[in-house]
This record gives C-alpha cells, sequence and structure tokens, in this order.
C-alpha cells in the first residue's frame, strides 16, 4: 500500500531475510483472540500473576522499540539518526507508544523519535513516562500536521500506539482526524497491539493499511485481516502462564528464541 522512501527500501531488502527465518510455519498455528478473551488474559496476568501494568508496559515498549529496529535498521539507513513518529493516545495502549519512543531514542545509534499526544492521561504513571520522554528532548507535537506523514516526511515510520484492547465504537475526540489523516498516508505505518479504529469484526479495506504489527500477549483477532509484510508476536514474559493458557484458551503457545523479544507470524 505504501510507497517506502528510498531509505526504507534499503532496509526492506535486507530485513526480508532475517525476518523471514522466524516465520515458518507459525501462521497456521496460530489462535487469533477476541477483545474479551484477550483482556480477560491481561486481567488475569495481574490478578494471578502478580505482574503490574508499568512492568508490562515497559515490557511492551521494548519489544516494540526492538521489533522496529529489526524493521527498519538505522544501519541500513543513509541517516545515522533517522526520525520517526509515536502517536499515543489515552490508555495502555498510548504508554506503550510512550515507552517504546524513550528506548528508541537510547538505543545506541538510535532513531530520533517525535511523539504526538493529543489527550494526555492524569495518572502518575503516565505522567513519568510523559516526564521521561520529555526530559530525553524527545519532541512533542502539538497537532498532526499532515505534512508530517507526506511522501517526503522524514518522520517513517509511523508508530501506532492510539489504541489497543480497549477500543469500542467510532472514532472520538481528536482521533478521527489523526487516523483520516494515517489512512491517507503512503508513510509506513507500524501499529502495537491493535491496528488502531479496527475493530475486532473489521473485514473492510477501509481501516490503516500497516506494514507492521506488533501483536501482545496474544495476536487477536482483528488481524486476520493483516496484510501488511510484518506481524510480530511479543509474550516472552509469560512463561509462567504457559501451561495455563493452553489449558484454558487452547493457546497455541509462541515459543522465543533466547533473547529475542518478538518472534514472527509472517
Ligand atoms: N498485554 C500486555 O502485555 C500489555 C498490554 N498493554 C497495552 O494496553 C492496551 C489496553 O489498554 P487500555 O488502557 O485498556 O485500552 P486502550 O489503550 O485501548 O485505550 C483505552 C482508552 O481509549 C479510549 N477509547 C476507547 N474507545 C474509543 C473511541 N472509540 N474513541 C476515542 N477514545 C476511545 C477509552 O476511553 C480509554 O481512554 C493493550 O492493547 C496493550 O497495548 C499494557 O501496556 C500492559 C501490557
Amino acid at each position: 500500500h505504501w510507497e517506502a522512501c528510498p531509505l526504507v527500501i534499503v532496509t526492506n531488502n535486507l530485513n526480508k531475510e532475517c525476518f523471514s527465518r522466524q516465520a515458518s510455519t507459525m501462521a497456521q498455528s496460530i489462535k487469533y483472540f477476541g477483545q474479551e478473551e484477550a483482556q480477560h488474559i491481561d486481567k488475569e496476568l495481574f490478578s494471578e500473576y502478580g505482574f503490574s501494568v508499568d512492568q508490562l508496559m515497559e515490557l511492551a515498549g521494548l519489544s516494540c522499540a526492538t521489533t522496529v529496529t529489526r524493521a527498519y535498521p538505522t544501519s541500513s539507513l543513509v541517516k545515522s539518526r533517522p526520525s520517526l513518529l509515536v502517536i499515543c493516545g489515552p490508555g495502555n495502549n498510548g504508554g506503550d507508544g510512550l515507552v517504546c519512543a524513550r528506548l528508541l531514542k537510547l538505543f545506541m545509534n538510535g532513531y530520533e523519535p517525535t511523539i504526538l499526544y493529543p489527550k494526555r492521561s492524569n495518572k502518575p504513571l503516565f505522567q513519568g513516562l510523559t516526564t521521561q520522554c520529555e526530559k530525553m528532548d524527545i519532541p512533542f507535537l502539538t497537532e498532526m500536521l499532515e505534512v508530517v506523514v507526506s511522501r517526503g516526511s522524514c518522520l517513517q515510520p509511523v508508530i501506532d500506539a492510539i489504541f489497543g484492547c480497549s477500543f469500542k465504537g467510532t472514532v472520538r475526540d481528536h482521533f478521527g482526524s489523526i487516523l483520516d489523516v494515517l489512512k491517507k498516508t503512503t508513510v509506513p505505518i507500524d501499529s502495537i497491539d491493535i491496528p488502531s479504529g479496527w475493530d475486532e469484526d473489521q473485514s473492510t479495506t477501509d481501516g490503516l493499511q500497516l506494514d507492521m504489527l506488533i501483536s501482545l500477549t496474544a495476536p487477536k483477532k482483528s488481524p486476520t485481516y493483516f496484510r501488511g509484510r510484518y506481524h510480530c508476536l511479543r509474550g516472552c514474559f509469560v512463561p509462567l502462564a504457559m501451561d495455563h493458557c493452553e489449558k484454558r484458551y487452547q493457546r497455541q503457545w509462541i515459543y522465543y528464541e533466547f533473547g529475542e523479544m518478538f518472534t514472527m507470524a509472517r
């Protein structure tokens, strides 16, 4: 769907091989989870397994940042510190985006992220994450400018951390116009957990067209309609829940290579 700028084309050729090695036959064996089921797994991780939100959010952001550097490694790009845009929504998905931006900035020879965070949460966790990004000189845009995601923009890819698995109904607030701009862009879009604006039963091609989807904990049903290049699964922090999930959720459990934060669905 998107027309890659020359920087990204170089990246694509280099990474197809690295990524496809992991993909194997995973796609056929994956079980996709409905919205309620996915929310239930998250709840159990908090209540029964004692994970805290900030702990899982940090891991989610780390996996996303790692995945982005694999898909678009700076070593293959012409600019030594390429810029990208992270758009953060009002909930935890937005928190994953803030962590991801901070870590991308921290990685050696990493990216120069810019953040758009139009509806800030006043919860201490999010205030802390925002402060950390500000103190690391990550710029915050005050509005979504079409030029930012126009063809010649240097801010690419765009990381969509707008809505996750609690998205419901039709898009409200500032996010309608943001998603409209994203739907028109040719810049590659990478969504965290769920393509924003898609619902579980999304079956039209009207939504965001992604280059990469990073599913957290469990792949959700909406990605059945995902047509982008990379679908990454991240959930390597859930070993304790493994047996439990296999029995209760009939999840085809996914095994991660040593040291890897994600694996490839395709
Ligand atoms: N599994 C993990 O490891 C982790 C997952 N995380 C991420 O958390 C999200 C789910 O977070 P939650 O806060 O429940 O939901 P959202 O991020 O989707 O945002 C809810 C937020 O959005 C508003 N909203 C809902 N629908 C609409 C709408 N139609 N228009 C406008 N606004 C809407 C709602 O009012 C709330 O304010 C999961 O997907 C993961 O990305 C955690 O980080 C922990 C680790």
